[in-house]
């Protein structure tokens, strides 16, 4: 079956992805490309949204797609920049203004029946993110709404289906966005919501038997919501003709090995489990940098991952969890190279001469909707709801050098941790949590005696995408239990203290 599908075309804006989340929340499928790579098949769209976008119509960084093909043809929506370039290019006036405009704002006029309002009202909230205004709409426009310090917030293009808005309604401070993307692409665009997670699987399910007929899968399944979803689908299609490894690389949480294996018997997948966490640590011996440690776990993987499809006879595919934030991320709007914060282990990027096609089931999702997928084919929720843990594991929790001895320190703490948020109901409140083992150690008195000590840190944090992330405020009281239980139970630690920094200028993980 073909969904209806929305194109999002994307001027480099840092809320393009929430843009396709809240086209998504409408059950509408829709795709983000490039502002200069119209997909070849834009007829196939039913509408177009422009993003917004750090650049400026007037001068030297103005970014100009051919919009022929959309433009009086097919619904479209610009947004920001969108708009600012709609007009510009249409005979309005676009100026730097007076004073920039940031955050909140609110709707002081909008247009009687006009149905791309419907259901909102003056005094609506609104968020804004400019330093550049409409300040004359062109000659075939009409004005639709205002806000006290915007005359021209919104406004649509006499005889198209074309439609202007200054303020973004694809963040959740904008109250009533969802709203207005709804009356937009439902009731003018005439979009169908088929998009279900229901949906979703029986056309995977029917995809996956097409392109993969007879072929051998192998598939890496860490635990984690991702692999697990992917693993699940690809059972479905191709049932015994897959084949799932999982690795113990030494730097699983506490005894997760086992539980892991054990949650999978449950679901008739076959896996095998390969415990290789002697040839990671022995990899990893005396390393200290962050991003040395990283590159040995990724080649270690590989290896490991090698033998394992070398010993599947006639395996033709290689299966991963990507998912669609992987894919956009290393998708930039304006081409320009973005800095290489940390290099992410993944399976992937697997070196030729391993020969093996790759098929991505859940590319096309985020992580709720891999989440949603999951729940519609039942799969257990102590699955569906663990935190994202990386594929790296403890290693990047262990500040300095790695020796089994930390491994297993650090493993106390964070089984303690976890429990603890699981028994006091706050682990299912907290996107993801964790402890770090730092390289430092200090005195402390235990039984009148001095004591020269680890010291760890607890992490939690509370996030949509692990893009941006924020501490999460802990009850004290747990925090005094936890701590106190920690430093009573896990020899070696004396001290314990709590991250509270964002990302950014954090990030989650410290290495
Ligand atoms: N221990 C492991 N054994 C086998 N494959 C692994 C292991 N750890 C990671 N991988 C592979 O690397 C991929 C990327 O890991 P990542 O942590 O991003 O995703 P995930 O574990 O599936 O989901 P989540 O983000 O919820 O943890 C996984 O999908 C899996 O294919
Ligand atoms: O599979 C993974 N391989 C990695 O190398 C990796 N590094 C970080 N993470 C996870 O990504 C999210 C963002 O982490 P950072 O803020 O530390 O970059 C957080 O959820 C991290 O746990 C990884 N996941
Ligand atoms: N968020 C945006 O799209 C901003 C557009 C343009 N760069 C401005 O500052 O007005
Ligand atoms: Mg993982």
């Amino acid at each position: 079956m073909q969904h209806n599908k929305v194109l999002i075309l994307d001027f480099g804006s840092q809320y393009t992805q929430l843009i396709a989340r809240r086209v998504r929340e409408l059950n509408i499928y829709c795709e983000i490309h490039p502002f200069n790579k119209i997909p070849v098949d834009s007829e196939s769209y039913k509408a177009v949204i422009l993003s917004g976008s750090p650049n400026s119509v007037r001068g030297e960084s103005v970014l100009h797609p051919d919009l022929s093909q959309i433009r009086g043809k097919k619904p479209l929506l610009a947004v920001c920049y969108g708009a600012q370039y709609l007009a510009h290019f249409s005979g309005g006036l676009v100026e730097e203004s007076n004073s920039r405009e940031y955050g909140r704002a609110h709707l002081s006029y909008i247009k009687q029946d006009e149905d791309f309002f419907t259901g909102i009202t003056k005094g609506s909230q609104v968020w804004m993110s400019h330093s550049d205004t409409i300040k004359q709409l062109p000659t075939n426009a009409v004005l639709i709404a205002s806000t006290h310090d915007v005359e021209n917030a919104a406004f649509k293009i006499a005889g198209e289906t074309t439609y202007g808005i200054q303020y973004h309604p694809e963040v959740y401070h904008s109250t009533d966005g969802g709203q207005l993307l709804q009356n937009f692409l439902v009731h003018i665009a005439k979009v169908e919501q088929d998009w279900t997670p229901q949906s979703f699987v029986e056309e995977s399910v029917d995809t996956l038997k097409e392109t993969l007929g007879n072929d051998k899968v192998v598939l890496g399944l860490s635990g984690g919501v991702d692999s697990s979803v992917a693993a699940m689908l690809l059972h479905k299609a191709i049932g015994k003709n897959l084949y799932c490894i999982f690795v113990n690389n030494g730097l699983l949480r506490k005894d997760e090995y086992t539980s892991v294996l054990q949650q999978y018997e449950g679901m008739g997948l076959n896996v095998k489990g390969v415990d290789a966490s002697a040839r990671f640590l022995d990899a990893l011996a005396s390393i200290s940098d962050p991003e040395l440690k990283r590159k040995a776990i990724g080649r270690t993987f590989i290896e490991v991952f090698d033998d394992e499809a070398h010993a599947i006879k006639d395996v033709k595919w290689l299966a991963q969890g990507t998912i669609y934030p992987d894919v956009i991320e290393s998708v930039s709007a304006t081409g320009g190279p973005s800095a290489t914060i940390k290099s992410h282990h993944n399976v992937g990027g697997l070196p030729d001469f391993m020969k093996l096609k790759v098929v991505e089931p859940l590319k096309a999702l985020f992580k709720d909707e891999v989440r949603r997928v999951g729940k519609s084919m039942g799969m257990d929720p102590n699955i569906l709801g663990r935190h994202p843990f990386p594929g790296p594991g403890l290693a990047i929790r262990i500040l300095g050098d790695i020796t089994p001895e930390k491994v297993r320190i650090l493993q106390d703490v964070d089984a303690i941790f976890i429990e603890n948020l699981k028994s006091w109901n706050l682990y299912d409140k907290v996107w993801q949590a964790g402890a770090i083992l730092l390289p430092v150690h200090s005195v402390g008195v235990m039984g009148d005696e001095r004591t020269y000590e680890k010291c760890v840190a607890l992490r939690a944090v509370e996030s949509t995408d692990g893009m941006t992330a924020d501490w999460v405020n802990l009850p004290y009281e747990f925090l005094q239990k936890t701590s106190n239980q920690i430093i009573n139970k896990v020899k070696g630690v004396n001290r314990v203290v709590y991250d509270i920094s964002s990302k950014p200028p954090a990030t989650i993980e410290w290495e």
